[in-house]
């Protein structure tokens, strides 16, 4: 069910897996997953002439793996070149004996060096000058230790300009399996159109940098029996997680029954931020909408006058669900309001500068810690960064741990946002959103994912399922946008909110008939 594994895990399960097996069992499980995949990208890639691959093999099972392949490959009648950065005699046991394959086949092998390097000038000539239809990267995998230089690094900075497809064998080379950063200082990844990822999935192809790098994600299990993979921590964000907590409306039912939002903020020049939030928890079903603005109030929002807009200090939050933060500024009085919500034990969810207003004031994080009514963070890695006092480039270095420690601290569902959305909960479980684009790199997008949170747990969804939810329909809206031409430039926070209400109905509708497989599917090879 979507699992995640840490490469700890996965070394663990590996070494369970290969008690049972013959040498190099997995590493040719491996390389007939792979080659199934690289044929398909050949195929569709519809090339004209006799089709060219380039593989790169570093120096340890990764780079085993690229072996078989390219053995697989020149056996199938394909011109394939092997650009070679191991020594035989250093190779682990299953690589070297995939050496011997490749070797034993028509694969050219050759050991490139820098481009132009005089060591080796005629193998860097015949791989740097050629023309490639798919390049196959094995030079790391889990066990890259360090970042990429010399003669493999100047490779990586080639391939990343050429125009053909890049398979990308377990994870792009010079990418962190577990976090999704590129592997530094001053390192360099890869960058794959497709990743057939071993035994598992891991987080870092799908948070940071790994979407870039790793492109289509394709898991190939190895027939590794199920029995051996431990409880996951990280999951991948997908409706089977949340589905149940999605229920048919009954019919005998009325406004009441979908509860009340009232977001908070709104400061003067802001009043824009908890109009996109509080339109955004309409369209996603709560039953009344206050949008309650810290300084002057507008009288109506007149593009969508069922919200209701009221002075903050006037109002009554202890019967609402409330979503502070859109725009409210750091005033001193959205610092008391703040301080008057924390205290409610409603649901509640902290956007933008309620985050920023409990980094900078230590009573206000001992009573959001102390809270105990449903709590859901949602900072950028900007505001993530001032509640941990460090930089946003630590935040962005291993987001997973951020959001963890961040739902540690303040005992709440934190939903730490960017490129890979990375939803986690006190007990140190995970969820990485594999859903929206840059479309989304926009201004108030936040807001509305705010308001979604808020609307959802209104309507009872746990903050966890509400959470997934959210950032999940959030991300999918956007995608069917794009896909309609909304986008990826230009899109406009407004749009998204009746898109998103259209993908809560069709996630609804599909959880009533049971349907749900038709969303989210990944595809996974299983190598016999
Ligand atoms: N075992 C199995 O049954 C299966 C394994 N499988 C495959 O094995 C992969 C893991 O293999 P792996 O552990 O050998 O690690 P891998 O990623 O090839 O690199 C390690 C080598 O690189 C070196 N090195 C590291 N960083 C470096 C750098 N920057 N620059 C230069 N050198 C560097 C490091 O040596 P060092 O110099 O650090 O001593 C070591 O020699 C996994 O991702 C999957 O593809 C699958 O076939 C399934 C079955
Ligand atoms: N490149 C991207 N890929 C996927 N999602 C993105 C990307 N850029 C932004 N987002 C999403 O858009 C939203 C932006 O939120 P935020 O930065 O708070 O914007 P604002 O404060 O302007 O409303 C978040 O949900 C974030 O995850
Ligand atoms: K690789």
């Amino acid at each position: 069910m979507n699992e995640l594994y840490t490469v700890a895990e996965i070394r663990q399960i590996e070494q369970a897996a290969l008690a049972g097996l013959p040498a190099g069992t997995l590493m040719q499980r491996a390389g007939a997953a792979a080659m199934q995949m690289a044929l398909a990208m050949l195929d569709n890639a519809s090339i004209a002439s006799a089709p060219r691959v380039l593989v790169l093999a570093g120096p340890g099972n990764n780079g085993g793996d690229a072996l078989d392949v390219a053995a697989r490959l020149a056996q199938a009648g394909i011109e394939v070149t092997v650009a070679l950065y191991a020594v035989a005699e250093r190779q682990p046991q299953d690589a070297r004996a995939a050496l011997g394959r490749a070797q034993a086949g028509a694969a050219t092998l050759l050991a490139p060096g820098d481009p132009g390097d005089s060591a080796a000038p005629s193998a860097a000539g015949s791989i740097y000058q050629r023309h490639w239809d798919l390049v196959i990267d094995g030079l790391f995998g889990i066990g890259l230790a360090r970042p990429l230089a010399g003669a493999m690094r100047a490779m990586v900075e080639f391939i990343n300009t050429l125009p053909c497809q890049v398979l990308a064998l377990d994870i792009p080379s010079g990418l962190d399996a577990d976090t999704g950063d590129i592997v530094g200082p001053g390192g360099i990844a890869v960058r794959a159109h497709r990743t057939i990822t071993f035994i598992a999935d891991k987080p870092g192809l799908h948070t940071c940098h790994g979407r870039d790098h790793a492109g289509q994600v394709s898991i190939a299990t190895l027939d590794i029996d199920p029995a051996l993979l431990p409880p996951a921590q990280a999951f991948l964000n997908g409706p089977i997680l949340f589905a149940d907590a999605l229920r048919p409306r009954p019919q005998n039912s009325h406004k009441g029954s979908f509860g009340d939002v009232a977001v908070l903020g709104g400061a003067h020049g802001m009043q824009g931020a908890p109009i996109l939030a509080a339109r955004a928890a309409l369209h996603c079903g709560a039953g009344r909408v206050f949008a309650c603005f810290v300084d002057e109030a507008p009288g109506y929002d007149p593009a969508q006058p069922e919200l209701m807009c009221r002075h903050a200090g006037d109002f009554d939050f202890s019967k609402t669900t409330v979503v502070a933060g859109p725009g409210s500024g750091g005033a001193s009085r959205a610092n008391e309001l703040l301080a008057r919500v924390l205290d409610l034990p409603v649901p509640l969810v902290l956007d933008a500068d309620a985050l920023n207003l409990v980094a900078a004031d230590r009573a206000l994080q001992q009573r959001l810690a102390a809270r105990t009514g449903a709590t859901i963070l949602t900072p950028h890695p900007l505001e993530a960064a001032r509640l941990l006092a460090v930089s946003a480039g630590v935040i962005q270095a291993d987001r997973l741990a951020a959001a963890r420690q961040l739902a540690a601290r303040f005992q709440a569902i934190v939903i730490l946002k960017g490129s890979g959305s990375v939803i986690a909960r006190p007990d140190g479980s995970v969820a990485i959103n594999p859903s929206g684009n840059p479309a989304l790199a926009t201004a108030g997008t936040g807001d509305v994912l705010a308001g979604v949170c808020g609307a959802l747990l209104a309507q009872h969804l746990p903050p966890w399922q509400a959470a997934l939810s959210a950032a999940w329909l959030h991300g999918h809206a956007a995608d069917r946008l794009v896909e309609a031409g909304v986008g990826p430039v230009g899109l406009s926070a407004s749009e998204l909110i009746p898109a998103i209400r259209t993908a809560l109905n069709a996630l609804n509708a599909l959880c009533t008939l049971g349907a749900l497989g038709a969303l989210g599917a990944q595809i996974t090879v299983n190598a016999h």
